[in-house]
């Protein structure tokens, strides 16, 4: 083992079996991954493949049936809901395809929510919020409803949320897969900005050309890692760039 600062996530022969209607489902069959500071991660690969379910075990949503998680060289194996739900606020942001915003919280409150519950004085939250809807281009909906909101925006919103408490680690789950192209190319936008500050991120999609926005590139097929590649071209690499996105509108 290398004597470089513990990777911001690692995990190490994760399985995870889905028992349905339809039989066993073996979403996912032995994965070993680290993620280093800095890193923009994306995985990628069909329906089916598993990825959500990589997604969520890594994040702590789904306990694997084998395998161990480490974060921040911290082994998580003994952390059962109560304790991953506290961790997660400070060191996890999860953001989701259909946004899991509360709906009849505000878009202030939605985003205010994890400070709060993680102990953060509320002028302190309240700032926190102020400065990320502001950076993220929404400010002036504090007040809003998330029913009120586009897609878009409410991704936005959801964007804030996960980052308000200053996550090491980003988890994204097909976080354009309900947006149109314009929204697509705004929440790439985004997650390449954060990432080009430094946020670590494991992006999951099944788009090959969101990938491309990532420095890395998971290949997931099967329960696996089919492959593992770093991308020449990926916008933390050229700095100043708006990554490798071109979608059409
Ligand atoms: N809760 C569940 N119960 C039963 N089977 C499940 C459950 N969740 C996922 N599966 C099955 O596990 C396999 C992997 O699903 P998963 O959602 O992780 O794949 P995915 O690559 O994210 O797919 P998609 O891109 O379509 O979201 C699939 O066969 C799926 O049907």
């Amino acid at each position: 083992m290398s004597d470089g600062p513990a990777p911001v996530l690692r995990a190490a022969g994760l399985v995870r079996t889905h028992h349905g209607e339809s039989g066993p489902a073996h979403a996912v069959r032995g994965v070993d991954l680290s993620v280093h500071q800095g890193e923009f991660v994306a995985i990628t690969g069909p329906s089916g493949a598993g990825k959500s379910t990589l997604l969520h075990l890594l994040g702590g949503l789904q306990q694997p049936d084998s395998g161990s998680i480490w974060l921040g060289g911290e082994r998580t194996d003994a952390w059962r809901e109560t304790r991953w739900a506290v961790e997660r606020r400070r060191r996890i942001g999860i953001v989701f395809q259909f946004f899991n915003l509360v709906s009849n919280l505000s878009v202030a409150d939605n985003v205010e929510l994890p400070a709060l519950l993680a102990g953060v004085p509320p002028r302190r939250a309240r700032a926190e919020r102020e400065s990320l809807l502001a950076e993220l281009g929404i400010a002036g909906k504090e007040r809003s409803m998330p029913g009120e909101l586009s897609g878009g925006e409410q991704q936005r919103v959801a964007l804030a949320r996960a980052l308000v408490n200053h996550p090491p680690l980003l988890l994204a789950d097909e976080p354009a897969g309900s947006l149109d192209s314009k929204g697509t190319r705004e929440v790439m936008r985004l997650l390449s900005r954060f990432h080009q500050r430094g946020q670590t991120i494991v992006l999951v999609t099944h788009d090959a050309r969101l990938a491309s926005a990532a420095g890395r590139v998971i290949s997931f097929f099967d329960g696996r890692i089919a492959d593992d590649a770093q991308l020449d071209t990926a916008p933390a690499r050229r700095p100043g760039t708006s990554g490798v996105l071109k979608l059409k509108d």
